[in-house]
């Protein structure tokens, strides 16, 4: 008997920012034979789900390389969209969905060439350049965060936030693994979460700030990523430094208050989780997208958000120790984030899935 659903292609790949919204949605669509188009050497080999099948084509390059040599850009592009084209009509894919980045551009143009509806999910509050350049081609343009929406003039946007590891939902936190970390239950807990990479300069900025913060009885739990030379500097019985943590959820629920860069994923995750936060963008981040992130919450008042040229240890002890002499406002902040969470955005995008590719 063969199967008689409906099949879709989905292209994600890259970073946890664009794997595991698009993993999540899938887990929502049972009644679709999905396959999944990514990168040889990328994240997608390792975490996407052995149920479904990984086609890889090689297209990693085409944005790093922009500049060097345009026919070879182009040539390889054109390459790209020929195998994603090929695939599409051999697999008998109807549709495609996207979380953007650069396997989106083959994967979007191949399946307009054959006519296939395409769903682009963007995380930012500002779409990036492929985005931009690629909505058009697109049947909607499903957004995380609504401001995106006046940076896609002409196109079909739907509001659905983003979808995130179901970990980060309250109601899962009695089903996670404890902590494997020594923090006595009744202290405050303050999280510094630098992202995938880690974040030097927000290093920096905790290590001179902290000491105020442990005099006020707060425990500081550092992802410090692997990048920082100084990581050894800051010993103190009440400060963990972790290069990364595979808990990142269950640490989420414990903390009191969370210092964090403003990657799409990191500040949707906040949301969900209902936590205060203290954003520092990432000052380089293209257009600027992590202030404009940022700002979701900060414009609420669950966050304050801080340009990082501007901020000093000074200002980063203070503001931090006001918060934390004041739980009353903590908990105001938590429930401002969640006011704006989009707790079943994985349904919300699987639902537009159904919508489009029938
Ligand atoms: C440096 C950079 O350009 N980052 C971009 C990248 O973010 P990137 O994907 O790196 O970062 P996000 O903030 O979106 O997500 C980080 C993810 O890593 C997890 N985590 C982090 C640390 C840790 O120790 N353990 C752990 O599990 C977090 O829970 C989160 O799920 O894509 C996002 C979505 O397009 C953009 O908004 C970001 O600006």
């Amino acid at each position: 008997m063969g199967d008689a659903r409906m099949r879709l292609l989905i292209a994600a790949s890259g970073t946890g920012g664009h794997l595991f919204p698009a993993i999540a949605t899938a887990e929502q669509l049972p009644d679709y034979q999905i396959e999944w188009l990514g990168v040889p050497n990328r994240l997608e080999t390792q975490l996407v789900p052995s149920q479904y099948r990984l086609h890889t084509i090689d297209v990693e390059g085409i944005q790093q390389r922009l500049g060097l040599g345009t026919v070879r850009i182009l040539t390889k592009l054109a390459l790209a969209i020929f195998q994603a084209r090929q695939l599409l009509k051999q697999g008998q894919f109807q549709g495609v969905l996207t979380t953007g980045g650069y396997i989106a551009a083959p994967a979007v143009i191949a399946a307009r060439s054959l006519g296939l509806p395409v769903i682009l999910h963007e995380s930012n509050a500002i779409p990036g350049k492929v985005t931009r350049f690629l909505s058009r081609w697109c049947s909607v343009v499903a957004i995380g965060f609504e401001p995106a929406a006046k940076y896609l003039p002409g196109v079909k946007t739907i509001f659905t936030g983003t979808p995130v590891r179901s970990q980060f939902q309250i109601e899962a936190l009695d089903t996670l693994p404890s902590l494997d970390l020594p923090i006595p239950d009744n202290v405050p807990l303050i999280l510094i979460v630098g992202g995938s990479q880690g974040a030097v300069a927000v290093n920096k900025l905790v290590r001179q700030s902290a000491a105020a913060w442990f005099e006020a009885g707060a425990w500081v739990v550092h992802q410090t990523g692997s990048n920082d030379p100084d990581v050894e500097s800051l010993k103190h019985p009440q400060y963990i430094a972790l290069p990364f943590y595979d808990n990142m959820a269950r640490l989420l629920h414990r903390a009191s208050l969370v210092i964090a860069r403003a990657g799409a994923g990191t500040v949707t995750e906040l949301a969900i989780a209902r936590k205060p936060a203290v954003f520092i963008p990432l000052p380089t981040a293209a257009e600027d997208h992590q202030y404009y992130n940022a700002q979701v919450l900060g414009a609420t008042g669950a966050a304050l958000v801080f340009r990082q040229p501007e901020l000093t240890a000074e200002i980063l002890t203070k503001e931090v120790l006001s918060l934390l002499h004041s739980p009353e406002k903590l908990a105001q902040m938590g429930k401002k984030a969640g006011a704006i969470a989009v707790v079943d955005s994985a349904e919300r995008l699987a639902q537009l899935v159904r919508e489009i590719v029938q």
